[in-house]
């Protein structure tokens, strides 16, 4: 049996604003396992950015219970055991993209061989802009970098919110290829939010968030 990284018990999420109370989430009950690789999918608004912070330990259910049974307590999640890539690129501006990368591993105080964030920049096909800050990056390479640094600490599971969002069709192929072999090499568990069915076929499981509540299936999925 594979270890259970995150189990959610009948939660909840309702935010409350100006008077209003919105349930966003209601009675989610899933599991991810080592592994696993998902995808979120579900209309714009329906919730699936609120599930994936609270899949992260980013925001706290205000129903039911979550834990993360071989991956720790909520304060032991990030960096090094959850990569979270968010929806809009969020890369420090006086950093270069490597020392963007570099990042969670000095706030960790994990030490990295000499050119790592280079040598995994590069394994994305972005080895030449190593040394250029974000400004002078486009949107899609920006989302690229966020991607990588996500992936720096070799964390076990990693949750990506429309990773794709700012590539063209070809170019999400391929950033995918890249992905789906890197979590495979480091044995992390991959969720990924996405409207992109090309790129959803490539997940072997499929959730649904469907007027708050979570649908889930198993795909066929399409070879790479
Ligand atoms: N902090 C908040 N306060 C109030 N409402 C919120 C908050 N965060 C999210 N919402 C609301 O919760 C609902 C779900 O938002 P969420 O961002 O999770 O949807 P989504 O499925 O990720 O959408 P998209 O596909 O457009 O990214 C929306 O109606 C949104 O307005």
């Amino acid at each position: 049996m594979t270890d259970i990284l995150t189990i959610c018990r009948n939660i909840g999420r309702k935010f409350s604003s100006g008077g209003e109370h919105l349930s966003v989430l209601q009675d989610i009950n899933c599991e991810i396992r080592e592994g696993d690789r998902i995808v979120l999918a579900g209309p714009s608004g329906s919730g699936k950015t609120t599930l994936l912070h609270i899949l992260g330990g980013l925001d706290r259910p205000t129903s039911g219970e979550i834990e993360w049974p071989s991956l720790g307590t909520i304060e032991q999640l990030r960096p090094r055991r959850i990569g979270f890539v968010f929806q809009s690129p969020s890369l420090f501006p006086a950093l270069t993209a490597a020392q963007n990368v570099d990042l969670p591993a000095v706030l960790a105080g994990v030490e990295t061989t000499p050119g790592y964030s280079r040598n995994l920049l590069s394994y994305f096909g972005l080895g030449e802009l190593a040394d250029k800050l974000p400004e002078e990056l486009s949107g899609g390479q920006a989302q690229t970098v966020v991607m990588v640094r996500a992936l720096a600490l070799r964390p076990k599971l990693v949750l990506a919110d429309e990773p794709t969002g700012q590539l063209d069709g070809t170019t999400a192929r391929s950033f995918m290829d890249a992905v789906l072999e890197h979590v495979e090499g480091i044995g992390a568990a991959l969720v990924v939010a996405t409207h992109d069915e090309a790129i959803a076929t490539r997940m072997a499981t499929r959730w649904t968030v469907d007027h708050g509540r979570l649908i889930c299936g198993k795909m066929k999925v399409v070879g790479t």
